[in-house]
């Protein structure tokens, strides 16, 4: 198994690479690729830790050989929020950053599963859609928006007001990743009742969630750890339904429904990627008018991103 790490020696570049260094299976390779000359210091610092995966650095010029062979690609390169800024405002410079790398992919492992972590979200899953089309390589069973970040927050959040132990707690995330088109299934968490108030607070808090970390870290980036370790958790999931195993992932794929192109589903892995997306269920009233609001919102972010490659 070969996995690159696109902007690898970012804030969640770097946690995500050591985790992947620690936790990926025996004998897989790791290939970190980042423009800051820093990178191949990254690959040599992580290949002192010891276990049986393999990592290598490449600077500017090597994207080509850095994505030779890969099964998974995650790119988490780009710039981060600060505060004030909505993850919208990251589009001008993000947008073309992931045209170029997705542009890379196509050519060299266009069959790699392809996992998207670079904000805005919405709208560079539909960048690396088109990006791919144009080459005549897209497959929508090997192209992922990570939202996972977003069910681990609910997790804790739920767990910590219900005074539960995390590991096993289960909130489905429907939808995109950006403000109310996060929505979290709260009438669908197994065993636990919320009242309407801690509803609509932690509905609030996990929407906002992103925030609350741009706030705390004061100008200093977003969410880098606790979204390493998200991207992890992804990353190995699809490693492991590569392998066999049967998995379900919350994140932001295309689907043929009449909600939007691309929608966080949970989604059955399986060797090829995308096994099958499975119904959200039920939504309560609530759920419901918080999914009709958003989607017009949802729909505009994804046709900038087509309209970013179509029309430029
Ligand atoms: N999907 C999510 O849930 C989620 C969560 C947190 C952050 N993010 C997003 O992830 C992105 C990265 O965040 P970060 O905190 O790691 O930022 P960072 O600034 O710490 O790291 C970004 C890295 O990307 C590199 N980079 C820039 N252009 C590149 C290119 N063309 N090719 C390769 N590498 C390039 C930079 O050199 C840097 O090392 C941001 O857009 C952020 O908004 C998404
Ligand atoms: O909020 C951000 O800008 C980063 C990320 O999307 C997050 O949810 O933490």
């Amino acid at each position: 198994m070969k996995v690159a790490v696109l902007g690898a020696a970012g804030g969640i570049g770097q946690a995500l690479s050591l985790l992947l260094k620690t936790q990926l299976p025996a004998g897989s390779e790791l290939s970190l690729y980042d423009v800051a000359p820093v990178v191949p210091g990254v690959a040599v610092d992580l290949s002192h830790i010891p276990t049986d995966v393999k990592v290598k650095g490449f600077g500017k010029d090597d994207l080509n050989t850095a994505l030779e062979g890969c099964d998974i690609v995650l790119i988490p390169a780009g710039v981060p929020r600060k505060p004030g800024m909505d993850r919208s405002d990251l589009f001008n410079i993000n947008a073309g950053i992931v045209r170029n790398l997705v542009d890379a992919i196509a050519d060299t492992c266009p069959k790699a599963c392809i996992g998207i972590i670079t904000n805005p979200v919405n709208t560079t899953v539909a960048i690396a859609a088109e990006a791919l089309k144009a080459k005549g390589v897209y497959d929508k069973t090997k192209l992922f928006g990570v939202t996972t970040l977003d069910v681990i927050r609910a997790e804790t959040f739920v767990a910590d007001l219900k005074g539960l132990n995390p590991a096993n707690v289960h909130v489905p995330v429907i939808g995109g990743h950006s403000g109310t088109t996060i929505l979290p299934l709260l009438s669908q968490v197994e065993g636990v009742e919320f009242s309407d108030e801690e509803v609509a607070s932690l509905t609030h808090r996990i929407q906002n969630a992103g925030t609350e970390v741009v706030e705390a870290k004061a100008g200093g980036g977003s969410a880098t750890l606790s979204m390493g370790q998200a991207a992890a958790r992804f990353c190995l999931s699809l490693v492991a339904a590569m392998r066999g195993e049967n998995v379900v992932e919350y994140t932001y794929v295309e689907i043929n429904s009449d909600d939007a192109r691309f929608f966080a589903h949970p989604v059955r892995l399986g060797p090829n990627g995308v096994e099958e997306i499975l119904p959200y269920g039920k939504l309560s009233a609530f759920e419901q008018k918080a999914k009709d609001d958003m989607l017009g919102g949802l729909r505009g972010d994804i046709q900038l991103g087509e309209d970013f490659v179509n029309k430029a």
